[in-house]
């Protein structure tokens, strides 16, 4: 059986708050506001997985108006939801996600961020695709009001 899902996030720059994205650390001078991390790219991923599962979206699993998701990681909620596509005996068939942002130049992060996604998914890196693209300055992505990120995931039946 194979199922297919998309996500899509944004979150708005503020002063005074470290830019995670796909779950590492990026040095710039601004990060994402959220009640959580703020990881769009993780959201876009968790939501790819849930909409595979006709699982509902992130904020129906992890409420914003929830405390205890305050600061929360986005890597452990991605690691929850992929327990329930493994739970169902589903694997990665394969991943693709694009970030959406003018600054920072994402090349130099992709390969580690490539590899944490692996991890979280315990998937083989070949099934793996992270890239970015700018607005040509265009819209809140080009005047680096925020970041956008989409994914799109292939799930397929577990062979254990
Ligand atoms: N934040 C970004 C945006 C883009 N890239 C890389 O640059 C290439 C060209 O981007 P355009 O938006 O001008 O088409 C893109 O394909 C990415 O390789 C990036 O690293 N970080
Ligand atoms: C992750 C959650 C939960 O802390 O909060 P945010 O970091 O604000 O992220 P968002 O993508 O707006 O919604 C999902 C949330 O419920």
């Amino acid at each position: 059986m194979i199922r297919v899902g998309q996500g899509f996030d944004v979150h708005q720059f503020a002063e005074g708050r470290p830019l995670i994205l796909g779950g590492i650390n990026i040095p710039h001078p601004r990060g994402l506001a959220g009640h959580s991390d703020a990881d769009v790219l993780l959201h876009a991923i968790t939501d790819a997985v849930l909409g595979a599962l006709a699982k509902g979206d992130i904020g129906t699993h992890f409420p914003d108006t929830d405390p205890s998701y305050e600061g929360a990681d986005s890597a452990v909620l991605l690691q929850r939801v992929w327990k329930m596509a493994e739970e169902k005996g589903y694997a990665l068939g394969n991943l693709d996600a694009t970030v959406i942002a003018q600054r920072p130049k994402m090349a130099p992060h992709i390969p580690r961020i490539r590899e944490r996604v692996a991890d979280l998914l315990k998937a083989d890196l070949s099934d793996i695709n992270i890239k970015a693209t700018t607005t040509e300055r265009l819209g809140f992505t080009g005047r680096e009001e925020g970041i956008a990120a989409m994914a799109v995931v292939c799930l397929v039946t577990s062979q254990s």
